[in-house]
């Protein structure tokens, strides 16, 4: 009885983090943070440049470890090699081989992850058919630009379908039309029950969360719906939000 309720929790709480803190050297970058993220829950990380944003989400991913607290990822303590598998990560600088093609990248990526044969084939299709990249699947990534590098990066990212999409600034670089595509399929992910959890300085990007975590120097200062947050600060859109509780500091 008891395991099934424990059972129940854990599959609703994708992500919970528990007064964590990093330090590097004598400097705090993150401290005493506390998050839980739901299933099909899409989260966004907001606050001035160098607030902890990209810290957290190492953490989170298992790249870094915390100095305090801990990060459970589906009631994993992370960091976790098995945990690999179960999220797609796209970082902030795009980790690619540039002197492959695109589709070699995403052949390599994909057998890592366990994809092979028609499921692979179709995957790389819907993939790049995502970031409407289809056409320069077989370019050397060193001939992309800037933007098309984000976008097969974020292919990679979603190319084995996880249930927990872990996205760095995704659409920096992307023009808008693109932007607003990509949205649109993220947005009819989380529909579907993807968990997504991701860092923006994009105000309306930050709009369409369903809850956005507002980090100033370390400290996850606000944690609820845009609506909760505008109503919160009295103001009318999230830009004066942000600014009003205190995201406008910093840099
Ligand atoms: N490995 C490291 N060693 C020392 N300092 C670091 C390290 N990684 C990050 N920092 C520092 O931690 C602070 C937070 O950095 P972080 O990249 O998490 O900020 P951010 O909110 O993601 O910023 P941005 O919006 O500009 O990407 C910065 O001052 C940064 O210089």
């Amino acid at each position: 009885m008891a395991m099934s309720v424990m059972a129940n929790n854990e599959q609703e709480t994708v992500l919970s983090i528990e007064s964590v803190t990093r330090a590097f050297g004598s400097r705090m970058i993150l401290n005493g943070i506390s998050l839980d993220v739901k299933r099909g829950e899409l989260l966004g990380l907001l606050g001035p440049s160098g607030s902890g944003k990209t810290t957290l989400i190492k953490l989170i991913t298992g790249i870094d470890r915390t100095d305090r607290g801990e990060i459970r990822l589906f009631g994993e303590r992370m960091p976790r090699l098995a945990m690999l598998s179960r999220f797609g990560y796209m970082a902030q600088s795009d980790a690619l081989y540039n002197e492959l093609s695109a589709k070699q990248n995403l052949q390599f990526f994909g057998k890592l992850y366990g994809l092979q044969g028609t499921r692979l084939t179709s995957r790389i299709q819907a993939a790049m058919g995502m970031v409407d990249l289809l056409d320069h699947l077989d370019k050397s990534v060193a001939a992309y630009s800037g933007g098309m590098k984000r976008r097969l990066s974020l292919a990679i990212a979603l190319l084995h379908e996880p249930e927990l999409l872990i996205l760095d600034e995704p659409t920096v670089g992307i023009d808008p039309v693109l932007r607003l595509a990509i949205w649109q399929e993220l947005l009819a992910m989380r529909d579907k029950g993807t968990t997504i959890i991701l860092t923006t300085h994009v105000m309306d990007e930050a709009d369409r969360c369903d809850r956005i975590g507002l980090l100033r120097e370390g400290r996850l200062t606000a944690v609820d719906t845009p609506e909760a947050l505008k109503r919160q600060s009295g103001k009318a859109t999230i830009e004066e939000a942000f600014i009003a509780l205190g995201g406008g500091a910093g840099q």
